[in-house]
């Protein structure tokens, strides 16, 4: 089904979220539909993750409401709200891999929170996802102290995958990879997105990622969603920081190898 027409998995409205007298998300409305990569862009220090910590319950708001999965977390009960969150997997930023367990029992870590399995079982379920992100059995007892950041940030898909959620939260996976080991992400994420039916939510500083693999973006400037839709809507936008961010001396290169690929 086109994401354009499928059900919205997050609907976000007049979200306003702050420290102190710092409003960092001004009144913002976003939806999320099933089955779409969105990728949120926006300055640095501009309230992208502030908003993903939100949306999952991290952070408080000041008002406005956010539904997820049918469900709003200001009349949902305790018990709905632990259903729901079971249906969603993060990636936090810098992978935030337990660092005194092993790779395995890191992916375990959310099936011993949320499910009753065997330790067998839990043990099979954490090799089958390590194997589905490119991490070999022979990884499975490291310490992530062991690992190299790209292999962190397969473990750490690897745990947000855990309980077959519907919708994946990344926050910038691709930050801190040289280009070929991001390309090779990007590439594991759209497979994933694809294969599993996965609704993507993830904030990237990175243009090859948006590329890539959004099927939307969606532009966070002064607390609010200043602009979003496919590539090709943000690339003819006129809005100034949108104009800057995706028509800049960074992107063109970007935006040249999208429009012209190679044969
Ligand atoms: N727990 C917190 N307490 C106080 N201020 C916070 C907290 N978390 C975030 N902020 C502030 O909120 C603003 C937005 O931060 P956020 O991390 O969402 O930015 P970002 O858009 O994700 O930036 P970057 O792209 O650099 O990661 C920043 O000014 C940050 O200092």
């Amino acid at each position: 089904m086109d994401p354009a027409q499928s059900p919205v998995v997050i609907g976000v409205r007049e979200l306003v979220v702050g420290f102190g007298d710092h409003i960092v998300l001004d009144h913002l409305s976003l939806d999320v539909r099933r089955g779409e990569i969105l990728g949120v862009v926006g300055a640095s220090g501009g309230g992208k993750s502030v908003l993903l910590r939100t949306i999952i319950g991290l952070l408080p708001k000041r008002s406005g409401t956010i539904v997820v999965l049918g469900a709003d977390r200001d009349t949902a009960s305790f018990e709905a709200m632990r259903a729901i969150e079971r249906r969603w997997g993060v990636l936090f930023q810098q992978g935030a891999l337990f660092s005194s367990l092993t790779v395995r029992q890191n992916v375990e870590f959310p099936m011993r929170e949320y499910l009753k399995l065997s330790q067998k079982l839990q043990t099979e379920v954490a090799m089958a996802k390590l194997g589905m992100v490119g991490i070999n059995a022979d990884d499975a007892e490291k310490y992530p102290a062991e690992l190299s950041g790209g292999m962190t940030k397969r473990v750490a898909l690897a745990r947000a995958l855990a309980l077959d959620p519907e919708i994946v939260f990344l926050d910038e996976p691709t930050s801190g990879l040289d280009p070929i080991s991001a390309g090779d992400f990007d590439t594991l994420i759209k497979t994933l997105q694809q294969t599993l039916g996965l609704t993507v939510f993830m904030v990237t500083h990175d243009l090859d990622s948006l590329f890539a693999v959004c099927d939307r973006v969606a532009a966070l400037v002064d607390g609010k969603v200043i602009a979003e839709g496919p590539i090709a809507a943000m690339l003819a936008c006129e809005h100034p920081w949108v104009k800057a961010y995706f028509q800049g001396k960074r992107a063109r290169e970007t935006t040249h190898a999208f429009n012209h690929p190679a044969s």
